[in-house]
C-alpha cells in the first residue's frame, strides 16, 4: 500500500515542536499498533497521555475507596430560631482545661441542597444539607448528611473555645419568646479587680470549682446536682460583678433571668429553666422583686388575694395564669426539668423579704452577704484605681529631670502641677457646666508619676477619711473616677466629699419626712417606691449618683436602710437556716461565708 504522504508539521508548533523530524515526509499508519507507534513517536503527546491516565485513576479512586474511619452521621436539628441549625457535638473533649468547658455549641450550616467535598487529615468527606417536610404543621426539618470526622468538629470546638478563652457570654430570657437570646460576649473580669474581705472570693471560687468537679459525688449520693448561691446586701457593693467574674474564672456563660420581666409566669419560668444548658451560671437579679408583698409557703400572694384563691394545705400558693408565684419558682429551680450542673447565682437587697423556703441549702446552698465598704476595701480600692507608675518610666522620667526624684515631688512639684492642669480643665467645665452644656467630670491631663509606696501612703490617707461600713463600693468607685489622673487630690478630698455627703443624706432624710408628713400612707408608699425601683435602679448609673452613703431610696449607690424603715423582720440569721442540704449528712456543717469572712478579716 502506498504511504499517504502527510504534511509537514509546523517546526514551531507550540505542542509538538521538540523532536519532530521534518528531513523526511512521515508515513501515515496503516493499523492500530502502527498509529500507536506514530502517536507515540510524539513526546509531548506521550505526556499528556500520562497525565490523562494518572488523573483518571485518581478519580476512580476517590470515589471507590471508602475514607479509613470514616462514619456516615445523620444530624437533625429542629426548625431553628433565626434559621440556625446547630450541629451538636455531643459528649465533652478530653483536651478542653476543666474550667473552659461549656456548653456553647458548635453552629455548622453549609447551604441547602449542595453538597461540599473536601478533605480533611487526609481523608475524604462531604456535607449535604437537604430540608424536609415534618409533621403535620408544616414544619421545616433540616437534615445534615455528613461524611464526617468526629476529629473536625472537636478541632473546630478547641478552635471555637481558645477563641472565647477570655470572653464569657451572656444570655437573657427573650422578651416575647421562652427561650434564651445571646446578647453578648464580653472580655472577662479579673477576679483581682473586685475587693472584698480576705477570703470570701477565695471561698467562693472554690466551692463553685468543687462543684463543677464533683458530678459523680452528686450522682453517687443521689443528689441533684445543683449549686445555689445567694448575694445579698447593700446595693453597689459588688455583688453583679463578683458573679461577673466568677462566671468568666469558671468558664461559664451567664444567663439571666429577670423575674420581674413582664409577662413571667410560672410555666414561663419553668420552660426557660428547662432550657439551661447544663454548664452555666443562671444568675436572678433581685429575686425579691417578683414577690413584692412577701409571697410565702404560709401567706397568700397578691394575685390569689385578688382572685380569691386560698393557699392549699400545704401552704403553697396555688399558681395564677400569668403571674409568677413562689411554688412555681421553688418548682422551677428544683423540678425534674431543672438542670443540672448550673450553679444559680440569686441577688437581693432585702434578705429579710424572701421566704424561708427559698433560701434553704438545696436550693440556695451558700449565703453570702455585701456590705458597704470598711476601711481595708476602700485602701485597697485606692491603691488598685491609681496603679503605681511602671519602673522603666519612672526612671526614664528621672533621666530627664534628675532633681524630679518622687520624693521630691512629695506634697508639690509634680503633685501641684496635676493639681493646676486639673483646675484648668476644671475651669473650662465649669464654665461650660454653668451653661448646661454637659455635667459630671471631664478627664484631661497626665497622671503623676508615683511609685508604690507613695500610692501605698495616698492610699491610707483615702481610707481614714472614709467611715466603716457607710459608703458604698459603687460611690467610692464614682468618686476616684471624678478623680481619674488625680490620686493625690483624690487622697486630700475624700473627707470633704464624705462631709458633703452626709449634708446631701441629712438633706434627703428632712425631704423624706416631709413627704410622709404628707402623705398619710407614708410608710406604704415607701415600700412601693423601693419595689418599683428595678427599672428607676437601672435608670441611675453608679457613678454618677451621690453617694448618700446611707441607704436612701432610689439610690443604687446606697444600702437599703429600708427594712428598718418600713419595720420589715430581722434578717433571717445564718444560724437559723437548716443545718445541711437535703440528704447531705447532718453532720456536714453549712458554710457560712459571712461568719468566714469575718474570721478571715479579725485581726
Ligand atoms: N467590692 C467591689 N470591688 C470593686 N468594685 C466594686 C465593688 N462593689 C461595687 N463595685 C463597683 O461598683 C459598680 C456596681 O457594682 P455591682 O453592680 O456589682 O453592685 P451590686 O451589689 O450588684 O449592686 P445592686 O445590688 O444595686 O445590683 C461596679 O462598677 C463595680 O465595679
Amino acid at each position: 500500500m502506498d504511504a499517504i504522504p502527510v504534511p509537514l508539521v509546523n517546526a514551531t508548533a507550540p505542542a509538538m515542536n521538540a523532536t519532530i523530524s521534518t528531513d523526511e515526509p512521515l508515513a501515515f499508519p496503516t493499523n492500530i499498533s502502527s498509529f500507536i507507534a506514530f502517536l507515540y513517536s510524539f513526546s509531548a503527546l506521550r505526556d499528556w497521555v500520562k497525565l490523562i491516565v494518572v488523573g483518571g485513576l485518581f478519580e476512580v479512586a476517590k470515589f471507590s475507596i471508602p475514607p479509613g474511619n470514616t462514619r456516615d452521621m445523620q444530624i437533625t436539628t429542629d426548625v431553628p430560631r433565626g434559621n440556625s441549625p446547630a450541629v451538636v457535638l455531643e459528649g465533652e473533649d478530653e483536651n478542653v482545661n476543666e474550667f473552659y468547658k461549656s456548653s456553647r455549641k458548635i453552629a455548622y450550616l453549609p447551604s441547602v441542597f449542595l453538597t461540599y467535598s473536601l478533605w480533611y487529615k487526609r481523608r475524604w468527606m462531604t456535607i449535604t444539607r437537604t430540608q424536609q417536610q415534618a409533621g403535620i404543621y408544616g414544619d421545616k426539618e433540616n437534615v445534615l448528611h455528613i461524611s464526617i470526622l468526629t476529629e473536625l468538629l472537636q478541632e473546630a470546638r478547641r478552635f471555637y473555645m481558645a477563641g472565647q478563652e477570655h470572653n464569657m457570654c451572656i444570655y437573657v430570657a427573650d422578651s416575647s419568646a421562652n427561650h434564651w437570646n445571646h446578647v453578648a460576649c464580653r472580655a472577662k473580669r479579673s477576679m483581682h479587680s473586685i475587693v472584698l474581705e480576705p477570703g470570701i472570693k477565695d471561698i467562693l471560687l472554690e466551692d463553685a470549682r468543687d462543684f463543677l468537679r464533683g458530678k459523680s459525688w452528686y450522682a453517687e449520693r443521689g443528689i441533684p446536682f445543683r449549686r445555689g448561691y445567694l448575694l445579698h446586701g447593700a446595693p453597689g457593693s459588688g455583688k453583679t460583678s463578683m458573679i461577673h467574674c466568677m462566671a468568666g474564672e469558671l468558664g461559664l456563660d451567664v444567663y439571666i433571668i429577670s423575674l420581674s420581666r413582664a409577662g413571667i409566669d410560672d410555666a414561663t419560668l419553668s420552660e426557660l429553666v428547662n432550657g439551661l444548658p447544663e454548664r452555666c451560671i443562671a444568675l436572678m437579679e433581685d429575686i425579691d422583686a417578683a414577690f413584692t408583698h412577701g409571697v410565702s409557703r404560709g401567706g397568700m400572694s397578691d394575685s390569689s388575694e385578688d382572685s380569691g384563691k386560698t393557699p392549699s394545705k400545704s401552704g403553697e400558693v396555688a399558681s395564677t395564669a400569668g403571674k409568677l408565684s413562689l411554688s412555681g419558682l421553688l418548682n422551677a429551680l428544683d423540678g425534674v426539668g431543672a438542670q443540672e450542673g448550673r450553679i444559680l447565682f440569686a441577688t437581693t437587697n432585702k434578705y429579710s423579704a424572701l421566704d424561708p423556703a427559698l433560701c434553704r441549702p438545696g436550693r440556695m446552698d451558700l449565703h453570702i452577704e455585701f456590705k458597704n465598704s470598711s476601711k481595708f476595701q476602700a485602701r485597697e480600692l485606692f491603691e488598685r484605681f491609681y496603679l503605681p507608675t511602671p519602673v522603666s518610666e519612672r526612671e526614664e522620667q528621672e533621666k530627664k529631670e534628675p532633681c524630679a526624684k518622687e520624693e521630691e515631688r512629695k506634697g508639690s512639684g509634680n503633685e501641684d502641677d496635676s493639681v493646676e492642669s486639673h483646675n484648668v480643665t476644671k475651669t473650662v467645665f465649669e464654665q461650660n457646666a454653668e451653661r448646661g452644656l454637659f455635667t459630671g467630670v471631664a478627664h484631661t491631663g497626665r497622671a503623676p508619676i508615683l511609685g508604690p509606696a507613695r500610692i501605698a501612703e495616698l492610699a491610707d490617707r483615702f481610707a481614714d477619711a472614709i467611715p466603716e461600713r457607710e459608703c458604698s463600693m459603687a460611690s467610692l468607685q464614682g468618686f476616684l473616677m471624678s478623680y481619674k489622673t488625680r490620686p493625690v487630690e483624690a487622697a486630700h478630698e475624700a473627707a470633704a466629699w464624705v462631709a458633703k455627703e452626709r449634708v446631701a443624706r441629712e438633706t434627703e432624710r428632712e425631704k423624706e419626712k416631709e413627704r410622709g408628713k404628707g402623705n398619710k400612707k407614708g410608710e406604704e408608699k415607701y415600700d412601693i417606691v423601693e419595689e418599683n425601683t428595678k427599672d428607676q435602679k437601672a435608670a441611675v448609673p453608679h457613678s454618677s449618683t451621690p453617694c448618700n452613703c446611707e441607704k436612701v431610696p432610689r439610690c443604687r449607690s446606697c444600702g437599703g436602710a429600708l427594712a428598718e424603715k418600713i419595720n420589715l423582720p430581722l434578717p433571717p440569721s445564718p444560724v437559723s437556716k437548716p443545718a445541711s442540704p437535703p440528704g447531705l449528712p447532718q453532720e456536714l456543717p453549712l458554710l457560712n461565708v459571712t461568719n468566714v469572712a469575718d474570721a478571715f478579716a479579725s485581726p
